[in-house]
């Protein structure tokens, strides 16, 4: 119904928000011009400017890149407080030349009332207006009063636009929530920065959202601390990595590292997953142990016997004598194996002269011990020998050692079983890099250590902080400096360049300030440690939900966090509302749930979209999955998930039915638009869909001890519609009761 008053509303507030927009307009044209000053200042080439131009031309393109991003929906609140006061809330701070507040970034102080305020808790707010934008143009608006009484005059308007908005059609990544953050997220975004914080929460409940926001916040309010990619988000996998990527850049931060669990080592990303029974081996913690042993042991190829000639004396160690040295070695030293051969070439010598006296080399005394280690070093066969017996060793090499049933053995002592050996063994002589894989792949980085450092020639080249001839932090002039040879660079990049290691890959930054894990409870113990050995000295935000772990031993996984996090203070928080799925598919989650976790308490929908879910019972779960996907087509405008149960390769035995392996995926996808995507019940985990298919349920609650829980993911994904397909009619009855 078109409202007069509410018109004349809208009519005023888009009045501010122009003379907000024309002041933005105003510090991009300022940003631009400090841009361009330290360009001018790069010309005038004096070492001082060359500092202070680094500095300008980042703090400028920031500042430039942000204040593009706040473009969209600049303002979209406003709070009229108790004596007058007026408050406009926005993606960024405005303020006028004279410096007054136009608007408030919604991550100060000030701004804070405008998610916290409530009825019992006004906070001296009496009218909290959300402003609705396309663009530049404010196209309604919604309030809430806090405080009636003190109300004089103040117009109220709005329909529940709040809750219609938490229903708008998915265009496949996830996007800010910053007008409509609900008082208990608001809680978890601004929780203090002194300690770690620990969320937990149902589907949907805003997890993700809230952990993302927390990042903006922690980069705003505290940017020399967390700034200069301090910050790494972790996600289960890269499909969720990409789901969620377009949220910082839209709050006007790129500053943080997004990864998935897969690729968090150089060199290395993970295609698979193990299949359960042996992702509980390969992540449970007595794999360091394993590992350990496994670098411990005689490398591959590595030769069996030394001989070495002194004084005409042949002196002589075997395999027996070498395996004590190399124990020895590794008894004393810790996480530097690569960089010991040094060490390993002294303990042989000595070995070497023992032997020598033993064998009655040094008859009546005369050989000094120094000549003799002298002359063994310089016999080209001792070097040799160095090399081939304490080789620089590669983690991924390593690992694939152990493919060697006999080796792993070894390695595994009493930790595993002769099963478990053979299970593992044979994963990793599979082609495929695993989840896993790259967390025992880390494990072996912090072993090795790395490689002797190769001694280089000096140059301007390898020298990051040289900045055309001028050292930045010296001062001091290193060569000739020819300008216009070099395009602008700052020391930030030059920075960047210092990553590198001796053999030229990119290393990857080790150590975060603030480490965000998401869907942190499927992490595994051996991946812990690997987020462990990033953030030493980090705070940390971790969000979870338990009853979504597909994870068995809860326990194991819970010590390797607290170890990971250390012994920072906690704050924990809880999440209560769903704000994903409608009240009619949380209806079919909360029955999934009472199954999985009976003691679980649901996250409350709120949200009913008047379509209940349907649960198809067809002997051809194939074909009648793809009927439902394209009827889902022509009932929402937006992504469609297809979830299918994980590929059974190796179980064929176990269930009947499709494999799910690729062509039954293929077969299920071809020719239908880029919004469906096809995915197992793993890769769903943290996406949302409009509306989604779940395939099998029975299939996925049967694959894995944890099935119920990875359904209960499944089952919770979809915003508006959901079809679920099953071959056994019980399943009918459990999720409609
Ligand atoms: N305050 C809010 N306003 C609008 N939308 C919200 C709000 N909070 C959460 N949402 C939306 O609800 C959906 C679910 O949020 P999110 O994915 O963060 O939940 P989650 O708790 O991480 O879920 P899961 O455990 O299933 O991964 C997202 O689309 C998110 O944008």
């Amino acid at each position: 119904m078109p409202s007069p008053v509410k018109d004349q509303e809208i009519a005023a507030e888009q009045r501010y928000v122009d003379v907000a927009y024309r002041r933005l307009d105003e510090m991009r044209a300022d940003a631009q011009e400090m841009l361009r000053e330290g360009f001018r200042q790069s010309l005038a080439g004096t070492k001082a400017s060359l500092v202070d131009r680094d500095a300008m031309v980042h703090q400028a393109a920031l500042r430039a890149q942000a204040l593009d991003v706040a473009d969209d929906g600049l303002v979209f609140g406003r709070l009229d407080l108790t004596g007058g006061e007026i408050r406009y809330v926005g993606r960024i701070g405005v303020r006028t030349r004279d410096h007054d507040s136009l608007v408030i970034d919604w991550r100060a102080p000030a701004a804070e009332a405008f998610y916290r305020a409530t009825p019992e808790d006004p906070r001296e707010v009496i009218r909290r207006r959300v402003l609705h934008s396309r663009g530049h143009t404010v196209i309604d608006i919604e309030d809430d009063l806090l405080d009636p009484a003190a109300a004089d005059g103040l117009t109220v308007v709005g329909d529940g636009a709040f809750l219609a908005s938490l229903a708008r059609t998915r265009e496949g990544a996830m996007r800010d929530i910053v007008a409509t953050i609900q008082r208990e997220q608001d809680e978890v975004i601004r929780a203090p920065a002194d300690g770690s914080v620990l969320v937990r929460g149902g589907p949907g409940t805003g997890k993700t959202a809230v952990a993302l926001h927390r990042v903006a916040y922690l980069l705003f309010r505290h940017r020399r601390r967390f700034g200069g990619r301090g910050v790494m988000i972790v996600g289960p996998n890269r499909r969720f990595t990409s789901y969620i990527e377009r949220v910082l850049p839209s709050l006007g931060e790129e500053s943080a590292a997004l990864r998935s669990l897969g690729e968090l080592v150089e060199g290395a990303s993970a295609t698979a997953h193990d299949p359960p029974a042996l992702a509980r081996v390969k992540g449970s913690g007595k794999m360091a142990r394993v590992l350990r042993r496994a670098v411990a042991d005689h490398p591959p190829g590595a030769p069996d016997e030394l001989r070495v000639v002194h004084a005409g004396v042949v002196v002589r160690l075997d395999r027996g004598a070498l395996d004590r040295v190399r124990r020895e070695m590794h008894r004393r030293g810790h996480g530097a194996v690569n960089a010991a051969r040094k060490r390993a070439g002294q303990a042989l010598v000595d070995a070497l002269w023992n032997r020598f006296v033993e064998i009655g080399g040094d008859e009546n005394g005369a050989v000094k011990r120094a000549e003799f280690a002298a002359n063994v070093r310089d016999q080209r066969t001792f070097e040799d020998f160095l090399a081939a017996w304490w080789p620089v060793r590669r983690p991924a090499e390593v690992l694939r050692s152990l493919g060697d049933t006999a080796r792993l053995r070894r390695a595994a002592g009493r930790d595993l079983s002769r099963d478990e050996i053979d299970r593992v063994a044979g994963s990793f002589r599979g082609g495929e890099v695993t989840y896993l894989d790259v967390a025992l792949l880390d494990e072996l980085d912090s072993l090795l250590g790395p490689p002797p450092r190769v001694a280089r020639a000096e140059s301007e080249d390898d020298d990051p902080y040289v900045v055309d001839g001028v050292n930045v932090i010296t001062g001091e002039e290193t060569g000739e400096w020819r300008p216009g040879l070099r395009e602008l660079s700052t020391s930030i990049e030059r920075l960047e360049r210092s990553r590198r290691v001796d053999d030229g890959v990119l290393e990857e930054r080790r150590e975060y300030a603030h480490i965000v894990v998401d869907e942190a409870q499927d992490l595994a113990p051996m991946q812990w440690r690997m987020l462990g050995r990033r953030g030493r000295q980090a705070t940390w935000t971790v969000v979870e939900d338990p009853a979504q772990s597909a994870w068995e031993d809860l326990d194991a996984a819970r010590q390797a966090m607290d170890k990971a996090l250390g012994s920072r203070r906690r704050h924990e928080y809880e999440l209560t509302t769903n704000y994903r799925n409608s009240i009619e598919i949380a209806a079919v989650a909360t029955r999934v749930l009472a199954l999985a976790v009976p003691s679980a308490r649901p996250a409350r929908a709120v949200r009913a979209s008047g379509h209940p879910p349907v649960v198809e019972v067809a002997a051809d779960p194939l074909a009648a999955a793809r009927t439902a996907t394209e009827k889902l087509l022509s009932q929402v405008e937006g992504t469609v998930g297809v979830i299918v149960p994980l590929a059974r390769d190796g179980q064929a035995d176990l269930f009947s039915g499709p494999g799910w392996g690729p062509a039954e995926r293929a077969e299920l996808a071809a020719g239908l638009p880029e919004r469906v995507q096809v995915l197992d019940v793993l890769e769903a985990k943290g996406l949302e869909f409009d509306a989604a298919v779940i395939v099998s349920p029975e299939t996925v609650a049967a694959q894995s001890p944890r099935g119920l829980r990875v359904l209960y993911v499944a089952v919770s994904r979809a915003t508006q519609r959901l079809t679920v397909v099953t071959a056994d009619p019980d399943w009918h009855t459990t999720l409609t009761g």
